[in-house]
């Protein structure tokens, strides 16, 4: 989080220790302006007009696919233009529940002890003010006395005091910077958890549902982490302030008091009516930045697509574009701030001489001495500042309230409370995915019988909706697949073959109907009976864990692997790549080195003790480079010199090595039940046959999309969708299965329509 150096150029006359130890000088908002703290007074920022939010810009995009549309953004981007701001209740009760799970989680001990720490420095650091505040008038008036003895002594307690008072200034932001960073990091553990659940960071992107969910996660969480501690402190210290110098003002003279509080009142009213735009403008910048900085990164995935199209004159436009959609929000952000500034400026400076001016005339009729003329200012400053804090504080007030909308709208999000398409679409109605124990026929001598087919998927009457569309694809589809079968499905383009694989991957449960995959390992059947009573519908384990079949591991380690269109590389090695998904975590835990002293517990990776199943061992060093030679990619291990060499593998490698690399992966991991989309469309037929026969060998029962007559030699059932018209979808049934022996006409059909 970047801190913010504030100066403070106290006039001379007003140069008390107060000025330079009992504020705050670095402020560590990540965001809007640099704000004074609460108990400075004469203060000059740094950069005062500029928001932070130009400033704070640096979170890697990474995260985003390649692959999301980009016009997804833009139509989230052209709604949000016509956003309204949240008001005042709505942002309070997000901040409160972004802010208060983790006072209340596992981290809750740590988490208030250090909290108490700070406010106790904070405390401490109050109480060398007042002390200075006394300092300072006897040092000045030894000073006005001319009494060089006096003086001598004042000026030796004032550096004692600095030697007392340092440190408690120093571990005061120390103690707040550890804890705003602990906070920090628990909450991105926290809404990556849950970011990732269910699916949910598919459903935002292929639903474009909200902006930006990456910035989201790494810069509002910081901004609003560090400003969150930052701003409960400068209240906390104000209030103490006010509580402490309000007797010594009030004491001096009351008069004073009272010009006090109109001031500030007076100053509050007319900064929330001259500032009341800039929380809007913060969240479009926010937004307008992050889709600026996500379109640079998809010209850096897209290099080489960008390239062949010479798209480059067109995208130097788009970001220039998007680059103009900052530039004008801020731009108006930088009127409306210096609008507020005109005013908080004028309303600093003022104060520098107010104070002496209704003293003054006491010190001329000598009822007071010159060092109670710099005590009153000293604690006018303090108690001005305490009650300007929302004429301070307005820009990085409302710059973190436009965090706190983001956060609180992503929170709502993820916890699925929004009426947003993700809970509209999906809770009415939906797909229901079910997992039972893979049924083994038995001889009636009790061994398994090899030659019965064993079921392996069971598709009930699935009616597939597109997400967000009225477009029914296809109605009641019912079939049957056992270890026996290799389906091919075939349909005109858009006719929902990919999206039929969506709906089995449970990735789109928009519609109705059952999908029931047999798998091994739910349970082990100790007997006939346990293994009879498997058999039963009513044994699925739907109800018993909800979370848990929504699991894509659960899916994976029962033997279900799905093979998408456009290969995935992850970023790192070779072994890598082909250890993924299936042993990535086993491959991070035995490359992790020893924990570093004072690293965070729910930072660890966790073990996978709590897998419902076994899965299988992780493969040898030779074991990799069989597979590799099986899939005919045998060379890439000395052109890229052998298996723990890092490359950008997707740029580094042809589409069809990628696809190769894709089916040693699958090979590796044994599953029993393949899905393949368009997974050879790259590779020449020699190369598409080899790779049929691989499959086949290793026993894996296969279901492929495919527009090639080539691959009906590798399958034994044909599923064929027609592409839906919507005036008679539901009348008739646009899908047929049939054997492959009876498809030519329908594959005329496909053929020639694709
Ligand atoms: N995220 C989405 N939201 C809404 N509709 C979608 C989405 N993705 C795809 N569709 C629509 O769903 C329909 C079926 O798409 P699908 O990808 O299943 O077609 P397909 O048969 O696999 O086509 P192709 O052979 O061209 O790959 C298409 O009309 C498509 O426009």
């Amino acid at each position: 989080m970047p801190c913010y150096l504030i100066t403070t150029l106290p006039p001379l006359s007003h140069l008390t220790p107060n000025n330079s130890l009992s504020s705050p000088r670095y402020f560590c908002f990540s965001h809007a302006a640099a704000s004074s703290s609460s108990s400075s007074s004469h203060i000059h920022l740094a950069k005062t007009s500029l928001p932070l939010t130009m400033r704070r810009r640096r979170g890697s995009r990474r995260s985003r696919s390649a692959t999301a549309s980009d016009e997804s953004v833009a139509s989230v981007s052209t709604d949000d233009d016509k956003r309204v701001g949240p008001d005042v209740a709505t942002l309070l009760r997000r901040f409160w529940k972004v802010a208060a799970p983790y006072w209340s989680s596992e981290d809750k001990v740590q988490a208030r002890l250090r909290l108490a720490a700070v406010f106790a420095l904070t405390l401490g650091t109050t109480g060398i003010s007042v002390g200075f505040n006394f300092l300072g008038r006897d040092f000045y008036n030894a000073l006005a006395n001319n009494d060089q003895e006096q003086f001598m002594k004042q000026l030796l307690y004032y550096l004692g005091g600095f030697a007392t008072g340092i440190p408690f200034f120093v571990l005061r932001d120390y103690a707040r910077e550890t804890l705003s960073l602990r906070w920090r990091s628990w909450m991105t553990t926290y809404y990556m958890k849950r970011y990732f659940k269910n699916r949910t960071f598919y459903k935002i992107q292929s639903q474009s549902i909200i902006d930006n969910p990456d910035q989201r996660i790494v810069d509002d969480l910081s901004a609003f982490t560090g400003t969150a501690l930052s701003f409960s402190l400068t209240f906390f210290n104000a209030a103490i302030d006010l509580i402490s110098f309000s007797n010594i003002l009030y004491g001096i003279y009351p008069p004073l008091f009272v010009v006090l509080i109109v001031y500030s009142l007076g100053g509050t009213a007319i900064s929330i009516f001259l500032g009341k735009g800039l929380v809007n403008l913060n969240f479009m910048q926010e937004k307008k930045e992050a889709d600026f900085r996500y379109g640079l990164v998809r010209v850096r995935e897209n290099a080489e697509s960008i390239a062949f199209y010479g798209g480059e004159e067109s995208e130097l436009q788009l970001l220039i574009d998007r680059f103009k959609r900052a530039f004008e929000n801020l731009s108006e952000l930088l009127i409306s701030s210096r609008n507020l500034e005109f005013f908080t400026n004028g309303y600093r400076y003022i104060i520098q001489v107010l104070p002496a001016a209704v003293v003054a005339s006491m010190f001329f009729s000598g009822k007071i001495e010159f060092g109670v003329i710099n005590q009153s200012v000293s604690a006018f400053n303090h108690i001005l500042s305490d009650f300007s804090l929302i004429v301070y504080q307005f820009q990085a007030i409302s710059a973190f309230s436009a965090v706190i909308d983001r956060l609180g709208e992503f929170d709502d999000l993820l916890d699925g409370n929004e009426s947003s398409i993700l809970s509209k679409h999906e809770s009415t109605e939906g797909i229901k995915i079910a997992f039972r124990e893979l049924w083994d026929p038995l001889s009636s001598n009790g061994s398994t019988l090899q030659s019965e087919p064993k079921k392996l998927l069971e598709v009930q009457s699935l009616t597939l909706r597109a997400p967000r569309s009225r477009n029914i694809l296809f109605t009641d589809l019912t079939l049957e697949i056992t270890n026996k079968d290799h389906l091919l499905v075939m349909g005109p383009s858009g006719s929902g073959k990919t999206s039929f694989l969506r709906a089995l991957a449970g990735l789109w449960n928009s519609g109705s109907g059952t999908i029931i995959y047999y798998i091994n390992g739910i349970r082990q059947p100790s007997d006939a009976a346990a293994n009879e009573s498997a058999k039963s519908i009513d044994n699925s384990l739907e109800a018993q864990d909800e979370e848990l079949i929504q699991s894509s591991k659960y899916r994976r380690l029962g033997g279900i692997f799905f093979l998408p269109q456009k290969p995935y590389m992850v970023l790192g090695t070779l072994r890598q790549q082909l250890l993924y998904p299936t042993w990535t975590d086993d491959l991070l835990l035995s490359s992790d080195k020893p924990e570093k002293k004072g690293s965070l517990p729910f930072l660890s990776r966790g073990s996978n003790t709590n897998d419902a199943m076994e899965k299988p061992t992780m493969p040898t060093s030779d074991d990799l480079m069989k597979v590799l030679q099986s899939v005919r990619l045998g060379d890439i291990l000395s052109r890229f010199k052998g298996l723990d060499a890092i490359y950008e593998w997707s740029s580094v490698l042809s589409l069809g090595e990628q696809q190769r690399l894709a089916f040693a992966r699958l090979l590796l991991s044994k599953p029993k039940l393949l899905l393949l989309d368009e997974s050879t469309s790259a590779l020449d037929d020699e190369n598409e046959a080899h790779l049929y026969r691989q499959i086949e060998q290793a026993g894996i029962t296969y279901i492929s999309i495919g527009h090639r007559k080539t691959l009906l030699k590798y399958h034994n059932r044909v599923l064929h969708i027609k592409k839906s018209n919507s005036d008679d979808i539901g009348s008739t049934s646009n899908w047929s299965v049939m054997p492959v022996s009876q498809t030519s006409e329908a594959i005329e059909e496909t053929t020639s329509s694709a």
